[in-house]
């Protein structure tokens, strides 16, 4: 099972979405931006190397959030998701098709990558709850 970390990057109220490149697996899908762990490497140290390499800032990891496994046709990866705030540095995605910041509440219109579907909906049951 390979492991794939993912950040919920929390800036002025909304989260970093990012849309995959078409040529790639799950092209075209939205996705919490990250990427798969080296080794030797923590999940921390991987959301940090993989978040400067694919948007060139830095940013800080904070708690962690959740985790969820998935069986696609190309193999099974367990997703694991934390938060995290920007530190410092201006975007330039390097990467991805498009990214944009979005609430919680709009996460809804994306279409994301199986795997964050479950992720998806625990924030937006939990921002249900909170606001209710
Ligand atoms: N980064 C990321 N990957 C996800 C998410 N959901 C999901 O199913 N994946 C899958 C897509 C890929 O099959 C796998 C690894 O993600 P990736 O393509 O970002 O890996 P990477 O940055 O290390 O890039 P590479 O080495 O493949 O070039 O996890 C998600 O929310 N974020
Ligand atoms: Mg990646």
């Amino acid at each position: 099972m390979k492991k794939v970390t993912a950040v919920l990057l929390k800036h002025n109220g909304k989260l970093l979405i990012a849309k995959r490149d078409e040529q790639r697996e799950l092209g075209n899908l939205w996705e919490f931006p990250g990427g798969k762990i080296e080794k030797g490497e923590t999940a921390e140290e991987c959301l940090t190397r993989e978040i400067k390499e694919e948007f060139q800032i830095t940013i800080k990891v904070e708690e962690y959030y959740d985790e969820s496994i998935y069986e696609y046709e190309f193999g099974t990866i367990q997703l694991i998701v934390y938060w995290a705030s920007w530190i410092s540095g201006e975007i330039n995605a390097t990467e991805h098709e498009d990214y944009k910041w979005v609430t919680i509440g709009e996460l809804h219109n994306f279409n994301f990558a199986p795997a964050d579907i479950p992720i998806v909906e625990r924030l937006r049951r939990e921002e249900n709850e909170f606001s209710a």
